[in-house]
């Protein structure tokens, strides 16, 4: 189990204070995170594994500080961004899976044996050679999802997986993100994704508002946003 601890947590950009002291332990397998737009949403998941440190207060991963081992944090904590052209960089599918493994010190076999495994899990194993960029929206979803899976975090967060999405890929990457063994903290604007997760920070205007199980949390964000 992973435990993630923020505390006194405050984040600045230039003037302005994004977030306004934050304190929370995370323990749940599925914690979502709902709120207005530009409320901090993405800046409160980036604090999670290192992307971005905190002006004020500390985030641990399992004891780790994310402001000194930022290394160690990410080996823990893998990050899916919304849009899949900030996480893609390498030329060809395959090379780019295998990208997520750098820096862990496996063998050749070993690191073609975890490409081939995800490259097959998430149905990319046709497209293994196909020139990243020429993938469409949703296979570069999954090829992002695969690139951080591949090495098997921990925790995995994810800040709006869907929003891209057309309705069936939107769906896939669902499902999968409900099977994930892994810790999963989902930024999202789909509520219903929310239904069977453990636990829903709401986060307005820097604060957390409200931290409970789907139904009073998602009931205490539409009160707030009407
Ligand atoms: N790198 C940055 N430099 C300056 N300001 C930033 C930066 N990143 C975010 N902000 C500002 O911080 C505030 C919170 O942004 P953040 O992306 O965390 O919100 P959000 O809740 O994820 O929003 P959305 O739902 O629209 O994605 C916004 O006012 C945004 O303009």
């Amino acid at each position: 189990m992973t435990t993630i601890k923020l505390r006194s947590v405050h984040h600045r950009f230039g003037e302005h204070e994004v977030l306004r002291g934050i304190d929370l332990t995370l323990t749940e397998r599925r914690i979502g995170v709902v709120g207005a737009n530009g409320s901090g949403k993405s800046t409160f998941a980036r604090l999670l594994n290192g992307l971005v440190v905190p002006s004020e207060g500390e985030v641990r991963i399992d004891g780790l500080d994310t402001a000194r081992e930022a290394r160690a944090v990410r080996a823990k904590v893998g990050f899916v961004f919304q849009n899949p052209d900030n996480q893609i960089v390498m030329p060809m599918v395959e090379e780019d899976v295998a990208f997520g493994l750098k820096g862990l010190g496996l063998s050749r076999g070993e690191r073609d044996r975890l490409v081939e495994r995800v490259l097959d899990h998430y149905g990319l194993a046709r497209l293994r050679s196909h020139a990243s960029h020429t993938l469409s929206g949703g296979e570069k979803q999954l090829l992002a999802l695969a690139g951080v899976l591949v090495s098997e975090p921990q925790c995995v967060v994810f800040d709006e997986p869907t929003t891209l999405l057309d309705l069936r890929n939107a769906r896939k990457v669902k499902e999968i993100i409900r099977t994930l063994d892994q810790m999963t903290i989902v930024v999202t604007h789909d509520l219903a994704l929310l239904d069977a997760f453990d636990r829903v920070l709401v986060i307005d205007e820097g604060k957390v508002i409200a931290d409970d199980q789907p139904g009073p949390a998602l009931a205490a964000y539409v009160e707030r946003m009407i």
